[in-house]
């Protein structure tokens, strides 16, 4: 076991004392052994063993595993009991390697985030969505983050730094509220401020901190987007806050946000926050949070003299090092290639590298411009479908294209560093640098966009022979070996293709070959061939299987034909009045007698409130039928709310029915307000708000248009010297969008918010129908 240098300090934080407590014949090291740490006199780092444990699909080394399950569940019940008064070291506290051979006999169950002491609704939501065990870095972090500790941390691409930070912060505001009442008062203001340098990096903590504790509210401030939305956000009180350092301060400035009650401060991707372009908004930023916080900074990089002026903004701070300098800085399940090429060979080659080595799952292509990104997608676009991604490109296409590209409409996304951080995009099996990146940091983060959370993936380096050098010293820098590769050659590129295609098809709907298979009939009945001009294999094939060979062929070719026409998923309806793929339009007939009030726009909002409340939410342009003798409305709803509302039970005389053809309709649109139960507020969903259907701007106060007036104020601020890397991201953050796009579907539901449509039964506004006064009429 090595030597453990200056362990003494660390020895009195709580989290030691109680190990000490529960087994007094453990050493120092034993124990930092057990939590899978190392230790010396700066930093706490991984042992060896856990960057080897690749086993477990969650890779929980067996290191981080406490072989004493006495010890674990006395360390982690005492989890809540920390004091988080002053430590009393106040020097930088250094934890180093001690080569230690670990025991196997730790279970899973110690790192059981049910026998954590967690708030339980914390609990839930993250098994909700398959987080049961922590991962070695929330686990090193946990306890000092619990104990009020200012924490410097890095670890590996893709293995779980933000709920590292997200899972204390949560409890201690959990805990914060519990039995105060304060919890959801309005106005309230923000205890956790999470900088982030993109707004795609900040939307995706922002649904991390949401989906683990939707309890909280949680508000992500970021530029492009109007300021209108963001700030009634803050103003109806909030928790937490993440954001891109432009756009908060603006806020700040425009007296929207004040942080003087913050007392949690995250910088994500810190190396980047703190970088040149960066580091001056961040202490403006600074200036208008507390001195008394804690403050956590992360990232997967973190040069030297990150943390040299981190020193600046943090307290005491504990360096929590699960990467290491002398070792491999990328993720363990990350397999490397480099491949020599020539500026003329370098996109053959690309589409041939990416059928090979992608095996039909999603490749991002690094560029080192934004030309270079689109020019290298539309050439792929001929025989790949792909997509390109940067800054240049408007901030509804990219989150259009993000989305697509999350859901697995494309497979190739060829971006510029853009989205180089930070970017979790499940089953990226392939990265390929198709331009060597400005720096060893940036190629481990785009590298990190595969094998994450523990999976396998593969990155690949296209170079030429001039950048040779430049190669190796990036296997220096990054701790790395290349296998160099030559170009696939045409018997592999048809093998992969081929499975390709094999695996596209059997994942083609039944019902969209059924469309399809009509067309195979008739295909066979022009081309009568006879057996005697059947290709040997096919002869076997039919001989051998019978009529069951000729059954997968037209099986497969009703597939093919689907697939080939672009309906390997059954078209979805579409709405007869946007035309607008996705959403069905529904009508209500009233017959006469079963209410006071004539037929309005707003009351068939009231109606729908009444019957499925989502649909209210939901609903988009509505019209009423214009035939005297009929009381009657049409209307648009997304298909997964139209289904659930035909199936819900409706009043008497009310008749709710999909319809085919639109009847006659009253030629003016009733006037935007009346246009769904919230139409004054950004209810976009789908293409309808980017087609401005609703009321055709009508009703949508400031809350349209407004990223050119962002762009404007964000161009308007000073910038400083800036290298290309810094100005690259800076940039970024400037003019960067992903998932802008809200819905009110989950955010509004079950608030208490005064009801804007009519109420069904009488006509008149401000009550639902269930709340009618005469409601027994029905
Ligand atoms: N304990 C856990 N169990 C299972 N999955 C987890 C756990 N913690 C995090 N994840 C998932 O792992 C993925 C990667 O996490 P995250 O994005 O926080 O990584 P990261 O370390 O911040 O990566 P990067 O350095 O690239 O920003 C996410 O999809 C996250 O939901």
């Amino acid at each position: 076991m090595a030597s453990i240098v200056g362990v003494s300090s660390f020895c009195q934080s709580p989290s030691l004392e109680l190990s000490r407590r529960v087994s007094p014949s453990l050493t120092s090291a034993d124990k930092f052994q057990l939590v899978g740490l190392k230790a010396s006199n700066k930093s706490v780092e991984p042992c060896s063993s856990i960057r080897s444990y690749r086993a477990s699909p969650l890779f929980i080394p067996s290191a981080i595993v406490t072989p004493n399950s006495v010890l674990s569940e006395e360390a982690f019940n005492g989890l809540g009991g920390f004091s988080k008064g002053p430590l009393e070291d106040k020097h930088d506290e250094y934890v180093s390697e001690a080569k230690a051979s670990v025991s196997e006999e730790g279970s899973l169950d110690d790192l059981a985030i049910a026998s954590l002491g967690l708030p339980q609704q914390l609990v839930d939501s993250l098994e909700k969505r398959g987080i049961t065990h922590l991962f070695p870095i929330q686990r090193a972090v946990l306890v000092p983050a619990l104990e009020g500790r200012d924490i410097i941390a890095r670890a590996k691409t893709g293995t779980g730094k933000t709920l590292a930070f997200g899972i204390p912060l949560i409890k201690r505001l959990t805990e914060d509220d519990k039995g105060r009442h304060l919890s959801r008062r309005s106005g309230r203001l923000p205890r956790v401020l999470v900088l982030a340098p993109t707004r795609e990096l900040a939307k995706q903590v922002e649904k991390e901190i949401k989906e683990s504790a939707p309890y909280l509210n949680t508000v992500c401030v970021y530029g492009g987007v109007s300021y209108n939305l963001q700030q009634n956000a803050l103003s109806r009180g909030v928790d937490v806050v993440v954001g891109t350092p432009g756009r908060i301060i603006d806020l700040i400035n425009s007296n929207s946000l004040q942080l003087s009650e913050v007392q949690f401060l995250v910088l994500d991707e810190a190396d980047q926050m703190l970088a040149v372009g960066f580091e001056e908004d961040v202490e403006v930023i600074l200036e208008k949070v507390p001195s008394e916080r804690q403050s956590m900074l992360f990232s997967a990089t973190m040069p030297g003299w990150v943390k040299k002026l981190a020193r600046k903004y943090l307290d005491n701070p504990l360096t929590i090092d699960l990467v290491g300098d002398q070792d491999e800085k990328l993720a363990e399940g990350i397999k490397l290639y480099a491949i020599p090429t020539t500026s003329t060979s370098k996109r053959t080659i690309l589409s041939d590298l990416i059928t090979v080595y992608a095996k039909g799952g999603k490749t991002i292509v690094f560029t080192q411009t934004k030309r270079d990104a689109d020019e290298v997608s539309m050439a792929l676009t001929n025989s790949i479908s792909s997509e390109a991604l940067h800054g240049d490109i408007s901030q509804h296409q990219r989150e259009r294209t993000l989305n697509g590209f999350r859901q697995g409409k494309f497979t190739v996304l060829v971006a510029t560093d853009v989205a180089a951080r930070g970017l979790d995009i499940p089953n990226v099996d392939l990265v390929i640098h198709y331009e060597l990146p400005n720096d060893p940091e940036t190629f481990v983060h785009r590298s990190g966009r595969t094998g994450r959370a523990g999976k396998e993936g593969t990155a690949i380096l296209m170079y030429t022979s001039n950048q040779r050098r430049t190669v190796k010293s990036l296997e220096r820098d990054v701790g790395c070996r290349f296998e160099f590769i030559s170009p696939p050659t045409i018997q592999e590129v048809l093998e992969s293709s081929a499975e390709r295609v094999l695996a596209t098809l059997k994942g083609v709907h039944q019902e969209s070959k059924n469309y399809f298979l009509l067309t195979v009939q008739k295909l066979i009945e022009d081309h009568p061939e006879s057996s005697d001009s059947l290709h040997p294999i096919a002869q076997k094939l039919i001989e051998e299987q019978g009529t069951g060979a000729l059954a997968a062929a037209i099986d497969t070719l009703s597939a093919a034909l689907a697939h080939l026409s672009g309906f390997s998923q059954p078209p979805s309806s579409r709405s007869l009045i946007s035309h607008e793929q996705g959403w069905v339009t529904l009508q209500l007939t009233r017959e006469p007698g079963f209410s006071r009030g004539s037929l309005s726009a707003r009351s068939v909002t009231g109606f729908l409130s009444d019957v499925y409340s989502a649909a209210a939410d939901e609903v988009g342009k509505i019209f009423l039928i214009a035939d005297e003798k009929v009381q009657g409305a049409v209307f648009d709803l997304p298909e997964d709310i139209a289904k659930e509302l035909l199936i819900r039970q409706t009043p008497p005389g009310n008749t709710i029915m999909k319809i085919t053809k639109l009847p006659a309709l009253q030629d003016d649109g009733p006037p935007s307000d009346y246009y769904g139960r919230f139409s004054g507020r950004d209810r976009s969903r789908g293409g309808m708000r980017d087609r401005g259907l609703r009321g055709g701007g009508r009703g949508w106060g400031g809350n349209r248009g407004s990223d050119s007036d962002d762009e404007f104020r964000r161009g308007g601020r000073r910038f400083r010297t800036e290298n290309s890397w810094s100005r690259n991201l800076r940039n970024n953050e400037d003019d960067w969008l992903i998932n802008g796009r809200r819905s009110n579907r989950s955010p509004f539901r079950g608030r208490d918010r005064s009801f804007g449509g009519a109420c069904f039964n009488c006509g008149r506004s401000g009550h639902r129908a269930s709340e009618c006064p005469n409601k027994q009429e029905y």
